[in-house]
């Protein structure tokens, strides 16, 4: 059976990938983000779904978001970012640079909910991963009730933001994806996930890793980098 990472486990696999099987974040990030793009562009065919904001957070979740949106526009979208706690973390310019070069728009100020209704057809939420410890700082409140409010489908990479990493959601009034893409392997909140399509991308574990933690991930059609799971 397919196993459901605790927040730890999900930390420790990220420090072995690193530490011990010597992948830099910038390649495990491209990956990630390649995957998040290919599963979105499988649900939401973008000659229906142009326009995309991708709402980016301060760690290497909105970096996955900075990759997804650069592979969306190559894939035939009209991404935007909103990306509005920057770091001085090279790997984090570099990727805003090639957005740019990208031609892809930033936008400084999250639109009211109605705003975001009409002027996107969906919504990337790359605010928080595995590493997010609630409460939400008050700096994130207010993107967070955005969200929770519009009815543009909503896209989360890894871990809906907001949602406690192994509890899951406020069954009441917390974010609610339509696509949830988990990375490396689920982790335990995927479990109450109600929405419609659920993906596993981020297909770098090497098969050593993949056994120690009895991931038993799903097969991989092909070449594929993603894979439906629901
Ligand atoms: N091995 C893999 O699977 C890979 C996953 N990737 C992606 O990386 C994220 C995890 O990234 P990390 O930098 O560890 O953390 P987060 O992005 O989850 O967030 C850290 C960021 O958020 C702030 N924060 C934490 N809690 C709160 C809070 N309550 N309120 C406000 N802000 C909060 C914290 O201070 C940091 O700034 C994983 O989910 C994947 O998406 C890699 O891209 C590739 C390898
Ligand atoms: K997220």
């Amino acid at each position: 059976m397919l196993k459901f990472l605790s927040q730890e486990e999900a930390i420790k696999i990220d420090q072995e990938l690193f530490n011990e099987y010597k992948f830099s974040v910038d390649q495990l990030m491209e990956l990630a983000g390649l995957s998040c793009a290919a599963a979105i562009t499988k649900c939401y065919p973008p000659e229906k779904n142009k326009s995309v904001l991708v709402c980016c957070g301060p760690g290497n979740n909105g970096g996955d978001g900075l990759v997804c949106a650069r592979h969306l526009k190559l894939f035939g979208f009209e991404p935007g970012v909103f990306y509005p706690k920057r770091t001085d973390n090279n790997l984090y310019q570099i990727l805003t640079t090639q957005c740019v070069g990208m031609d892809i728009p930033f936008v400084e100020k999250l639109p009211e909910a109605d705003v975001l209704n009409s002027s996107y057809s969906l919504i990337v939420d790359a605010i928080f991963g595995f590493s997010f410890k609630p409460p939400i700082r008050p700096a994130f409140v207010g993107v967070i009730d955005t969200l929770k409010s519009v009815q543009t489908p909503l896209v989360s990479i890894d871990i809906p933001s907001g949602w406690d990493v192994e509890k899951g959601g406020p069954l009441e009034g917390g974010l609610q994806p339509e696509l949830l893409i988990s990375l490396t392997a689920p982790k335990k909140c995927a479990q109450f996930f109600t929405g419609k399509f659920h993906f596993l991308g981020g297909r770098f574990v090497p098969p050593r890793l993949e056994a120690k933690y009895q991931l038993n991930l799903p097969e991989y059609p092909g070449t594929e980098c993603c894979v439906q799971i629901k």
